[in-house]
This record gives structure tokens, sequence and C-alpha cells, in this order.
């Protein structure tokens, strides 16, 4: 994303649009007014599911009194579906697993999820993939939106936990499609408070300050979930750029005041 300070002009490149480093220094050396919010690649790191939580893994958040926050364990298989079975008992991942496409490219299928419940039918998938231990959640995630400095949290429903009955019974592997459209707001659910609860501000707050720093960029969202059954064991399992901020309450106000502060200098990066 880019924009011109004088005129408070934005110009918005799908995430997707092909714009390599050189043709972005050429750019900004023939126009110097022009701000560059979030650098192609720094965006392109959170297009690869492994490298996207990379920086929450190295991170290993801990605070006092507020909280863990992590990623679920997780492996990468490059190809040979063949290899999946041994590959996930060398590295101790537990059933459940969460099967993604290792790539996300903005298409329908790099959103094309699976769970699958044994052992043998995990050669059934199709690499190249990561595959992440299944956390039961309590059906409910949290959406933290990135602005610059400024955070929105909005709770969401998910995929439902999955008990120890349904591990001994299913078999195979489900195809689950795009979630994240089909979720409905869990803002005025009827919840349980435990479930509910939102993960507690000094938490958010310190891991955007990280994520921001460690990904180099201002404009993205965390997907969080909280371990069911604790109060303070948090999994991130997904970020994205410059997602749909529509579904942010009063995204308006949190925007403009971002752009309103880029002008002002505040945020003005030297690249
Ligand atoms: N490790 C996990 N444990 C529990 N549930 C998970 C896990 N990973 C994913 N999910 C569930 O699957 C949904 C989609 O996962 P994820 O966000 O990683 O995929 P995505 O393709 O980027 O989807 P979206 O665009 O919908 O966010 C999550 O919202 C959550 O309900
Ligand atoms: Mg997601």
């Amino acid at each position: 994303m880019y924009m011109h300070s004088l005129s408070l002009s934005c110009f918005i490149f799908p995430s997707f649009f092909f714009v390599s480093s050189w043709m972005l220094k050429d750019y900004r050396q023939k126009h110097p007014e022009v701000t560059v919010l979030d650098p192609p690649d720094a965006i392109q790191h959170v297009h690869n599911r492994q490298s996207m939580l990379q920086g929450v893994a190295d991170l290993n958040l801990s605070l006092d009194c507020y909280g863990k926050v992590g990623v679920p364990k997780q492996l990468v298989i490059k190809k040979d579906p063949s290899s999946i079975p041994d590959a996930v008992a060398k590295a101790g991942l537990c059933l459940p697993l969460v099967a993604k496409p290792l790539v996300v490219d903005g298409s329908a299928q790099s959103h094309e999820l699976s769970l699958a419940f044994d052992k043998s039918s995990l050669s059934k998938l199709e690499p190249p993939l990561v595959l992440q231990e299944f956390v039961n959640h309590g059906g409910v995630l949290f959406k933290v939106y990135i602005v610059g400095e400024a955070i929105k949290v909005v709770r969401r429903f998910s995929l439902p936990d999955v008990n120890e009955q349904q591990l001994l019974n299913c078999a195979g592997v489900f195809r689950f499609p795009r979630v994240s459209c089909a979720a409905a707001s869990a803002e005025d659910a009827d919840l349980d408070p435990l479930i509910a609860e939102l993960p507690p501000r000094p938490l958010l707050e310190r891991l955007a300050k990280e994520l921001r720093r460690r990904l180099g960029l201002r404009l993205f969202n965390i997907d969080m979930i909280r371990e069911h059954g604790t109060r303070d064991r948090f999994y991130v399992i997904d970020i994205n750029y410059f997602p749909g901020y529509a579904k942010v309450p009063e995204y308006e106000h949190v925007f403009t005041d971002f752009l309103l502060g880029l002008v002002q200098s505040k945020y003005k990066v030297a690249w």
C-alpha cells in the first residue's frame, strides 16, 4: 500500500499484485513524496504459512498474570504424501491435524483446509502443506486487527472442539471451506464467559508491537484462539495482510486516524 503525503490520496494495490523491490525502489526515487506503508517483501513473508508464524514462535511471548502466546505444533510437508504418517510420528504431532496449503496466494484453493482424524488417512493429503495440531478452543476465535498502533479485537465463531469420543470414532480426512467467510460474528452470542473473554489488552499490545517490528508491517490481522479449559494459553493460527477491515467496528475512524498520523510524518519511513 502506498500513500501520497500531500494530497492524501491512497493507492491500494491488491496484495497479490506483483511489485518487486526493484520496481518499488525505482518508483520511490521518481516520487519521493510517496510513503510506502508496507514493503512487498514483508507482505510476501505472510503469504507462506510456515514463515508467517515464525515471528510468533520466536517471540515465545509470556507475560506474568496475562498469559502465553505460541503457535500450534506444526510440520511442513513439501512433497511425497506417502511420507506424511512417518513424518508426523517422528515430529510427535497429535491427531487431529489441520492441513493447510503452504502458500496463500489469494485463490480459493489456498484456503481449502482439511481435518485429518487418523494416521492412515494422512497420506491422502496433497502437499505442499502445513500440518498443524488442532487446538480445542470452545468454537470461538479472536480476530485481532492491527492498523499502525491501533488494535481492535472481534470474536467470531470457529470450528467446534473435537472430543475423545469423536477422535476414536472418526476416520478419514474432512475438508472444510473457508471458515472466515462462513463464520458469524460471536459478539452478541450467549457464550461461556471463560470462552468469550477477550485476550488481555497488555498481552495483545505486546504481541502487536513485537509483530509490527518482526514482520515489518503495519496493516495486518492475527487469528488467535484460547486453548479450551485454560484462561491464559493462547495460540496464533493465522496472520493475514490487509484483511477485510469492514468487519471491524469503527474502522473508518481507526483508518482515518492512522492515515492522518502518517500525513503528519509521524510514521514516515525512510526506505
Ligand atoms: N490449529 C488449529 N486449531 C484449531 N482450529 C484451527 C486451527 N487452524 C485453523 N483452525 C480453524 O480453521 C479456520 C481457518 O484457519 P486459518 O485461518 O489458518 O485458514 P485460512 O485459509 O487462512 O482461513 P481464513 O481466510 O478463513 O482465515 C480457523 O478460523 C479456525 O476455525
Ligand atoms: Mg484465518
